[in-house]
């Protein structure tokens, strides 16, 4: 199969957060499967570009209509760590990927509307004939809607589209200008809330929304956010949405590429171990202690956050789980970046009132080296999260023997099992500690019951350290999942069979002609 990844990030080379990872995790698996994956991404001026191989001029003048004009680009094509990648450079007076950051400007959807139309006359205008586009995010949510309406039309009608949502609080939301800097003119029909009309604004689209709604299929990245997704407020007003393409709608739990996280071949750690070598992580744990400046003499155990500092990552707790380790004989290392401003005035604060202490390093910065060292180093991974769609951290502490302690939620719950309460897992199947409520006391129960087993049963805590190692979160099962899902939708065709059960509840909410409803449908 021929499956285009069509996203605003790609690790290593543009990676804000998880999103990254994901994307170039599954588009390496899937051609280990024997697949062929090209990826299209914004050319960032900020991005890594020590990481792209070969970086040369693929097409000198893309032309992308824009507002009735046109904006000329130029594609450039090149390998990270042997995936080709095209990077769209758009030449106009907005500079929408030269800004020095990836996300945070306030013309973000113009700035990704822009990219997915380039995205699409690239596709175009090359001839490309991919079976299958794979989106992910808001930021390309506007793909199937452009391709349904429009771009079928214009060679590209055998396109089917997977879309993969990493995150349900960043929707996308944004105003009519969109549609006419697109070349979208019918207002009317897109303002209407069986297709891009957000759930909360009747004057604002919501991309995320249109996503969902015009693409073959769905996912999230975990089977429990899927679930939360469609039942539970986390759905951020999406969850109506999601119940009328419920059909065309799962979690796939995400992996990790275990080529690039593996204490056994990390080239970022600087004393490799394995599951049968698993003494030698403590001599990483040396390192990092020597390169932060932590005090060595006494040892103590090592608790570590490494994440965005955002108020999803249940930065309440982070903040009180820095201070409860201190005072209950365990250190702490903190590697995590905020966007807000409050959130990173906060962690500032605290890095300087802890400066001296010989326990405890806040790093705050965006620093993937340190934190290959931080995961090979630190005995315990803090995920407090208030809700999680998947969580990268946890699964990559597991593969670097370093127990998870996280908040039973989202992808948390299928991927960390409690040493002491889950009575579905065998006691040498568990290999973390979960604890449910946001209140202080919980975390802080999870985190004595580590701290306490390893200071009193060194032994059983190197067990649960090395159980967890054992588990396979690798890209292979995931990506075999997804070859399954493009399978299905690349053999669908136009129109395609509106769903029955929908049909009534459609009638019955909006009114609409079932016809008209449901041609969405099954895209
Ligand atoms: N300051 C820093 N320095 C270096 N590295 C850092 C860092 N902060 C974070 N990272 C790295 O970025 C990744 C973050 O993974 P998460 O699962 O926390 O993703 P995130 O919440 O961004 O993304 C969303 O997408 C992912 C992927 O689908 C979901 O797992 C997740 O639940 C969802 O919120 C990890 O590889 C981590 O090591």
């Amino acid at each position: 199969m021929y499956i285009v990844q069509i996203a605003s990030e790609c690790a290593p080379v543009i990676k804000a957060g998880g999103l990254g990872d994901v994307v170039y995790g599954l588009s390496r698996e899937l051609e280990i499967q024997g697949h062929c994956v090209e990826l299209i991404l914004p050319k960032y001026d900020c991005m890594r570009y020590d990481h792209i191989w070969g970086l040369h001029e693929a097409y000198a003048d893309l032309k992308v209509p824009w507002y009735g004009s046109v904006i000329y680009c130029t594609v450039h094509c090149g390998w990270v760590h042997g995936r080709l990648c095209f990077f769209i450079e758009p030449h106009s007076s907005e500079n929408y990927f030269h800004r020095g950051v990836y996300y945070g400007a306030p013309d973000d959807p113009m700035r990704f509307a822009f990219f997915s139309k380039a995205a699409l006359e690239f596709l175009q205008q090359s001839n490309k004939c991919p079976d299958v586009l794979h989106c992910h995010d808001w930021q390309t949510g506007l793909i199937p809607v452009m391709l349904y309406e429009m771009y079928q039309y214009h060679g590209l009608e055998f396109q089917r589209v997977c879309y993969t949502i990493h995150n349900f609080k960043h929707q996308g939301q944004t105003g009519y200008n969109v549609l006419e800097a697109i070349g979208l003119n019918r207002p009317d029909y897109y303002f209407h809330p069986d297709r891009l009309q957000d759930p909360f604004n009747p004057f604002a689209l919501n991309l995320m929304k249109g996503g969902i709604v015009y693409s073959n299929y769905v996912t999230t990245v975990s089977p429990h956010h899927a679930w939360e997704a469609r039942h539970t407020e986390i759905g951020c007003g999406l969850g109506h949405t999601l119940h009328m393409h419920q059909h065309k709608f799962s979690g796939v739990l995400n992996g990790i590429d275990y080529g690039f996280w593996d204490p056994e071949g990390d080239c970022y750690i600087p004393f490799p171990y394995s599951h049968d070598d698993f003494k030698s992580k403590a001599r990483n744990k040396k390192a990092l202690r020597k390169q932060l400046g932590l005090q060595d003499e006494e040892d103590k155990p090592i608790i570590a956050f490494i994440g965005r500092l955002d108020q999803q990552k249940g930065v309440h707790l982070v903040h009180h789980a820095i201070y409860y380790s201190l005072h209950h004989r365990a250190q702490f290392v903190l590697l995590g970046s905020a966007t807000e401003a409050a959130i990173n005035a906060q962690f500032w604060h605290e890095k300087n009132f802890l400066s001296g202490n010989p326990d405890c390093h806040l790093e705050i910065s965006f620093n993937e080296e340190l934190a290959h060292l931080i995961y090979a180093a630190a005995d315990m991974v803090l995920v407090p999260s208030n809700y999680e769609p998947c969580g990268l951290t946890q699964i990559i502490g597991l593969k670097y023997g370093t127990v998870p302690v996280v908040r039973g939620v989202g992808g948390l719950v299928n991927t960390v099992f409690d040493r002491d309460y889950d009575a579905d897992k065998k006691p040498e199947e568990r290999n973390g500690y979960v604890f449910y409520q946001s209140d202080l006391p919980a975390m802080e129960s999870a985190i004595a019951r580590g701290v306490g087993l390893w200071y009193d049963y060194p032994k059983e805590f190197r067990k649960l350290a090395m159980q967890g190692m054992e588990y396979d979160y690798s890209w292979r099962n995931p990506a075999t999942e997804y070859v399954e899902i493009y399978e299905g939708i690349r053999h669908q065709s136009e129109p395609a069979e509106p769903a029955e059960a929908l049909k009534p509840l459609q009638q019955q909410t909006y009114g609409l002609p079932v016809s008209d409803a449901s041609s969405l449908e099954n895209r």
